[in-house]
Formats: structure tokens, sequence, C-alpha cells
């Protein structure tokens, strides 16, 4: 039995890296639904302090192996999200040099933190590095639109607004740094069925929807949470008529003395929660953690 190339082994080319935060959609409004059955959305996203980690080894074909708790659930085959958008790209420009993928799989998978959008994201990066791509390169962008609707605020990982059904992205914004409990209660949910559960005709139209409430650029932190709490995320009912782990999370989360929001997170069903500063947060965490040790429980910074 031969044992799978260690993630590590130098290979012939110099091995590169990128980290994948986890993205949390801060607030997620849904406006309509698209013929094609696409919902149009408006979502402010933030990025997480944790995340997978991806290297790229240039002196190997084009492959990928996975390790980490994630590592069963993602799976290393061809609808790897990593494999799929360096394909999508391959496909748009012939001839670029691709190598051995190995990814370190952290967070929880069909768990609305992008996970695999993520992942996706960081292989163009790795791809556009190894050719000499510029990060814009219609082909990148190309790519990343190819691979799935949240890959490309994934791209370079700062708080935007995203619109359309995630192709249209404002400018990056200064959002100030947000203390943040992240709960996953470690049942998948599959985002096209929460899409499905919410039961929007295609073609329909949702009555005018408030946008996304954004904190001004420079605001602190407090602001910033005065501004969160009139947004919502609308994925919140049907996650929770599919999983009750859902309901809990958020109740759990929003008991805790010192939490200040808490909401889901895009799909579903990891919930965060917003605290004052670092130590609310990791004092939360513990608690969380406590009360269920099964449960994936991080404290992050979100920006
Ligand atoms: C919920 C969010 O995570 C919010 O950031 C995204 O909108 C979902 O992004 P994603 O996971 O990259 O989604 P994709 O992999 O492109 O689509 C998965 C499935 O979700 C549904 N889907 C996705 C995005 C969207 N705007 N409308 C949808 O209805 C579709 O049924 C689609 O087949
Ligand atoms: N690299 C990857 N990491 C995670 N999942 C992957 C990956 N590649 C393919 N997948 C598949 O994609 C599906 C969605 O995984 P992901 O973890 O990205 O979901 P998510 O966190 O709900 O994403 P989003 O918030 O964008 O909806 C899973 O069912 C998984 O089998």
């Amino acid at each position: 039995m031969s044992l799978p190339p260690s993630p590590y082994s130098a290979g012939a080319g110099r091995l590169l890296v990128e980290r994948a935060p986890a993205k949390v959609n801060l607030s997620l409004h849904i406006i309509g639904r698209r013929a094609d059955g696409y919902h149009l959305l408006e979502s402010l996203v933030a990025f997480a302090g944790c995340g997978d980690r991806l290297s790229l080894d240039p002196g190997r074909p084009l492959g990928l192996t996975v390790s980490g708790p994630g590592a069963e659930a993602a799976g290393a085959g061809p609808d790897n999200l990593v494999l799929r958008a360096a394909n999508h790209l391959m496909a748009r420009r012939p001839g670029l040099v691709a190598g051995h993928f190995h990814l370190d799989k952290r967070l929880p998978v069909a768990a609305g933190l992008g996970g695999g959008s993520s992942d996706a994201a960081a292989a163009l990066r790795l791809m556009a590095r190894l050719n000499g791509l510029d990060r814009n390169d219609p082909a990148i962008l190309a790519a990343a639109a190819a691979t799935g609707a949240d890959v490309p605020v994934c791209l370079d990982g700062r708080a935007r607004v995203m619109a359309g059904i995630g192709e249209r992205l404002s400018p990056p914004l200064a959002l100030p740094p947000l203390f943040a409990v992240l709960v996953n209660p470690r049942v998948p949910l599959a985002t096209a069925d929460v899409f499905r559960r919410l039961g929007l005709p295609p073609g329909a139209m949702r009555d005018a929807a408030p946008q996304p409430a954004t904190p001004a650029g420079g605001c602190d932190g407090s602001e910033a949470l005065a501004v969160l709490a009139r947004a919502r995320n609308d994925l919140e009912p049907p996650a929770k008529a599919l999983s009750p782990a859902v309901a809990e999370a958020l109740i759990l989360m929003r008991d805790l003395p010192e939490c200040r929001l808490a909401r889901m997170s895009g799909s579903g069903a990891t919930v965060f929660g917003l605290f004052d500063d670092c130590r609310a947060a990791t004092r939360a965490r513990r608690l969380l953690a406590a009360a269920r040790p099964t449960w994936w429980v991080r404290a992050t910074v979100l920006r």
C-alpha cells in the first residue's frame, strides 16, 4: 500500500500556502428568485480568524489530498471545490501550470461558513501566484463565479456587501473588529435544501427588503452592533424548520449573559454571537463548549 504524499513534501517546486478563512454572513436578506431558481440576495459578509489551510506543490501533476477533521466529509475527488475551481480556471486559460494541492480541512462542512467556497478561492489565489496572474484577471473572476455563488466574495477575503446571487460586490468595507463566537451543532445542512424550504416561486420578488444594515466606515464596535441588530438572516426560519439544532444553538447563544447579538450564518447551521470584547467572547466560548461538548465552538475576530 502506498502512503499518501506528505502535505509538506518539497516536490520539485516551492510549496505555496494560502489560508482559507471562514465566511460569516452578518446579515442575509432575500430579495427575490430568478427564473433559473437562484435567489437574489443582499448580504453583509465578513471573514473570521479561523479557517482551512491550502498548499500547492507546483512540482507535481494536478491533484488533491485532504487531511484534518473535515477530510472525510469534504472528500478529495474531482467534486472537491479546490479541484473544481482549478479546472474552471484551466479550461479558461489552457497552458497554465498547476500542481498538487493539500487541504487541511479544519472548518465544519456544509455549515454556512463557506468553507468550500473559501478553499476554492484559495486555490485560485495559489494558481494566480504560481502563474503570475493578477487576482482580478477576468479568467480568475469567471472561474470563481462558475465554481459557486460564494466564491467571488471569498477571493480576497475582505468584508463586503454582496448582491445579485453573489456576483455583485461592494468595495471592501472598513468594519471595526467584531469579537465573535461561532458554534456549529455538527448537523450538516445542504444550502440547496434551505433555499428550497423558503418556498419562493421562481421569478418572484419579495416586498422591498431594506438595504442590508451596513455599519459606516470608521464606526466603533458598539455602533456596528447597533446597526447589525436591525438586520436579519432570512434563511433562519427554513434552516430551523429543517434542523431543530439551529434553534437550539440560537437560544443557547442569545441566553449567554454577555451576548449582544446572535444570528445564523449563511444557510446554517452555524450560529454566531457578537460580544463587546475578546474576553467576553472567550468566556462565552468556554460556557458553550461546556454546555455542548460535542459541538464545534470557536472564539474569533470577524473583519
Ligand atoms: C447562502 C450563501 O452561503 C450566502 O453567502 C450563498 O448564497 C450560497 O453560496 P454557495 O454555497 O456558493 O452556493 P452554490 O454552491 O452556488 O449553490 C448551491 C445551491 O444553493 C442554491 N442557491 C445558491 C445561491 C443563491 N443565491 N441562490 C440559490 O438558490 C441553489 O439551489 C444552488 O444549486
Ligand atoms: N473543499 C471543500 N470543503 C467543504 N465542502 C466541500 C469542499 N469541496 C466540496 N464540498 C462539498 O460542498 C458542500 C458545501 O460545503 P461547504 O462547507 O462549503 O458549505 P457551506 O459552509 O454551507 O457553504 P455556504 O456558506 O457557501 O453555503 C458539501 O456538501 C461538500 O460535500
